[in-house]
């Protein structure tokens, strides 16, 4: 789940800035447990950017219910 955040947290970093990053830290709350066998649903959006350095906070939710996450992470 940790490695889900941090591949989307770097995907979205990737599209939206110029030029290559990398994950300096990666803060992870791991809130409920995720379900097997059913679909995620991962957001992770931009929260600043200061010089090189950006800032991104994500999500992991259930994928059929939406309901309130079960991990966020920031990086
Ligand atoms: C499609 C794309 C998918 C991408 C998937 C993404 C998943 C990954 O990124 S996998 C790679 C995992 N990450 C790595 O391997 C990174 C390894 N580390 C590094 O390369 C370096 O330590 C790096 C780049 C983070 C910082 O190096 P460098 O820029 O030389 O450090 P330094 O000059 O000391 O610090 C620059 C700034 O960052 C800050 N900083 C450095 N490390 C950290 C840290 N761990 N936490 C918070 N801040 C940090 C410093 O405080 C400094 O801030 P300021 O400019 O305000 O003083």
């Amino acid at each position: 789940m940790a490695s889900l955040l941090d591949e989307v947290c770097g995907e979205v970093v990737e599209r939206r800035t110029s030029g290559r990053s990398r994950t300096a830290y990666l803060h992870v709350n791991f809130r409920a447990i995720a379900p097997l066998n059913r679909p995620l649903q991962i957001e992770a959006r931009i929260r600043r950017s200061v010089g090189r350095k950006t800032y991104v906070d994500a999500t992991i939710r259930d994928g059929e219910t939406g309901l309130r996450p079960m991990l966020r992470a920031s990086t």
